[in-house]
């Protein structure tokens, strides 16, 4: 059995799946998390494949006593709990006046809610095993500087990067850290989807809709889910060790702080 178990949600495509295959290469046995299970499968299969451990579980992280039981049965089928990767969420383009109190509900629930019950199950679960384990949350460059049509998931995200500091703050004694990994743009389905409902609203094409996101990257690249794996790989490492608190921004250069 791997020394180290890394627990990633949404990790059936795009950023998910690249962040389990690189811990998986890095020596963890990870749990790939997602409502979609039979992708999560098949991600889980490609790293025993080639060589790693996985399992595919599936959750809602919006459901908080299925989050506590998923995080249960990891710890139990794969022997330990050290590192939870809150990637999942939703990235809904909303212009002002199409946001309804029901997609509000819906996407702070699995973006902030499912966020939050993700420390809460970890935390607890490192607590029992008396681990100092590692929480690494989803934000996002829309969440460090609002984005154009994105309000509702830029809020999200900017909650993200604010309960990420408080667990922070609060589990630091602990020995248990938490930070966030804030990609740029990502070729993945949420960022393609993104890019054709804005160029669609502006009566424009997704080349166009992509390019209103594309047009600051200094690096003069999109970036790939491999980029933001490697961000994460690090937190989820020992070299981050005296780091907690932090957003890291993997953007090819779209902001300067
Ligand atoms: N693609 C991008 O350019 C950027 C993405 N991000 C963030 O990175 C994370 C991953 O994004 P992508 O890979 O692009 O998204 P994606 O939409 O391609 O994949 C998201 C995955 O999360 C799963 N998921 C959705 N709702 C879920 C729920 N309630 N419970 C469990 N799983 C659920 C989906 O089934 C899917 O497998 C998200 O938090 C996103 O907000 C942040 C900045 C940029
Ligand atoms: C989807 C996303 O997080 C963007 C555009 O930053």
């Amino acid at each position: 059995m791997a020394e180290k178990v890394a627990f990633v949600t949404g990790g059936a495509q795009g950023i998910g799946e690249a962040i389990s295959k690189r811990l998986a290469k890095d020596g963890f046995a990870v749990a790939v998390v997602d409502l979609n299970v039979d992708k999560a499968g098949e991600v889980a299969q490609a790293i025993k494949d080639n060589g790693g451990e996985a399992i595919a579980i599936k959750l809602d992280v919006s459901d908080r006593e299925a989050f506590s039981a998923a995080v249960d049965e990891v710890a139990e089928k794969l022997g330990s709990f050290d590192v939870i990767v809150n990637n999942a969420g939703l990235g809904p383009t909303t212009p002002i006046d199409t946001i309804t109190p029901e997609l509000f509900d819906k996407v702070m629930h699995i973006n902030v809610a499912g966020t939050m019950w993700g420390v809460q199950a970890a935390t607890r679960k490192f607590r029992e095993l008396g681990k100092k384990g590692k929480i690494i949350n989803a934000a996002s460059q829309a969440g460090v500087v609002g984005n154009p049509n994105l309000m509702l998931y830029s809020s999200t995200k900017f909650a993200i990067r604010g309960l990420t500091q408080v667990a922070a703050r609060d589990l630091a004694a602990e020995g248990i850290t938490a930070n966030a990994y804030a990609p740029g743009i990502v070729k993945t389905p949420m960022m393609l989807d993104i890019a054709h409902q804005v160029g669609k609203n502006a009566g424009k094409d997704d080349e166009w809709g992509m390019s209103t996101f594309s047009k600051d990257i200094a690096l003069g690249r999109l970036s790939e889910p491999e980029d933001v794996a490697a961000a994460v790989a690090f937190l989820a490492g020992p070299d981050s060790n005296y780091i907690t608190g932090q957003t890291i921004i993997v953007d090819g250069g779209m902001q300067f702080h």
